[in-house]
């Protein structure tokens, strides 16, 4: 479920008098997502998406999101845009939590993507790589970069076995490897950091909007590149799709070509990312509270998609023609 905090009506009401959106229409929560409340909003502007932040946001970082979505919208990129109220205000407060109204994007995620899903979303990384570049009113360390997994890692240790047996060795000895080996040095900017299917919306087969920019960070671009990789490059039996993955970077690479430097990361980049998501999901996985109505992620597919990591030879393995 994505709905943790309840609206009372007339506090819906006395809030959307403070824009310029006409009356309500309709108003429901959404299911799907697991960090905050959205709800579909209808008024007789059209329609919204209104997200009350819960509390795994830090509401210091709202400016840097909600700048960002506003910035990269001015740039032409299909995200969501903040929406000002009277006073020119975007971000507000409703029921207790701080709260943004955003613009609707058309389209539907998918499933299981094809390789054209695949071309479309490296090309639109691109894109996102270069909108944001000029983005400097804001920044945001990423707190889930290689110095963020081992208090992540220490959280689970002690219980990381009841979920894979070997699991607790295993992410210790890629700790011992991606601490010291993390690739410095390379191009960086504003990252997505967690362009996963479901945060991507295509019409028809054409890529109509990116969503969901509450990981977002500065960052080695090429590690967004490794996050897609891991996520939309396997298929469901856990093989890794090679001809996804050169789909993938030759999408990217057509707007923004990466350096040999970039290229010879990708696998410590794609190790690092496969852990990351391994870890955050460990880490929720054993500590789902008491009757919550949230299906955690499961985090063995980040162990498989580890495990290929730790097996490749090449870049050549991940669809790079070297
Ligand atoms: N601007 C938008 N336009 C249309 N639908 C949206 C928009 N923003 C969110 N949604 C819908 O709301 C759902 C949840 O949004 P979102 O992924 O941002 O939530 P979340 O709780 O942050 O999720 P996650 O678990 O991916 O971190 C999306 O899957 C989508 O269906
Ligand atoms: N994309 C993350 C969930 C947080 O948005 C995962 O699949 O683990």
């Amino acid at each position: 479920m994505a709905v943790y905090t309840d609206v009372p009506p007339e506090e819906l009401e006395a809030f959307l008098s403070t824009y310029e959106l006409g009356r309500l229409r309709a108003f429901k929560g959404i299911a799907e997502g697991v960090e905050n409340s959205n709800f579909l909003l209808q008024t007789e502007a059209g329609s919204f998406i209104l997200t009350l932040y819960e509390k795994r946001v830090n509401p210091d970082d709202l400016p840097f999101f909600i700048g960002l979505m506003q910035h990269l919208a001015n740039r032409g990129i299909d995200c969501p845009q903040p929406v000002r109220n009277r006073d020119g205000v975007a971000l507000g407060r409703l029921a207790g939590r701080p709260a943004l109204i955003a613009t609707f994007l058309l389209g539907t995620s998918v499933r299981r993507p094809s390789v054209a899903n695949c071309a479309a979303l490296g090309t639109a990384l691109a894109g996102l790589h270069q909108a944001g570049a000029d983005f400097t009113a804001f920044s945001r360390v990423n707190a889930l970069s290689v110095v963020g997994w081992r208090p992540l890692y220490e959280q689970a240790e002690s219980r990381a076995d009841t979920v894979a047996p070997g699991l607790a060795a295993l992410i210790a000895d890629e700790l011992s490897v991606l601490e010291p080996g993390w690739p410095v040095g390379l191009p960086a900017g504003v990252i997505h950091a967690d362009l996963f299917p479901d945060n991507v919306f295509f019409t028809d087969d054409r890529l109509s909007g990116l969503i969901d920019f509450y990981f977002a960070c500065n960052d080695t671009l090429a590690y967004d590149v490794a996050i897609c990789l891991n996520a939309w490059c396997f298929e469901a039996d856990g093989a890794y799709n090679q001809t996804k993955g050169r789909a993938l970077l030759a999408g990217y690479q057509a707007v923004r070509p990466l350096s040999p430097a970039e290229i010879a990361a990708l696998p410590m980049l794609c190790r690092g990312a496969a852990l990351r998501f391994l870890l955050t999901r460990l880490v929720d996985w054993l500590n789902v509270p008491p009757g919550a109505l949230v299906r955690p992620h499961d985090p063995r597919e980040y162990l498989r998609k580890l495990r290929f990591h730790r097996s490749v030879e090449s870049v050549r393995d991940y669809g790079v023609d070297a």
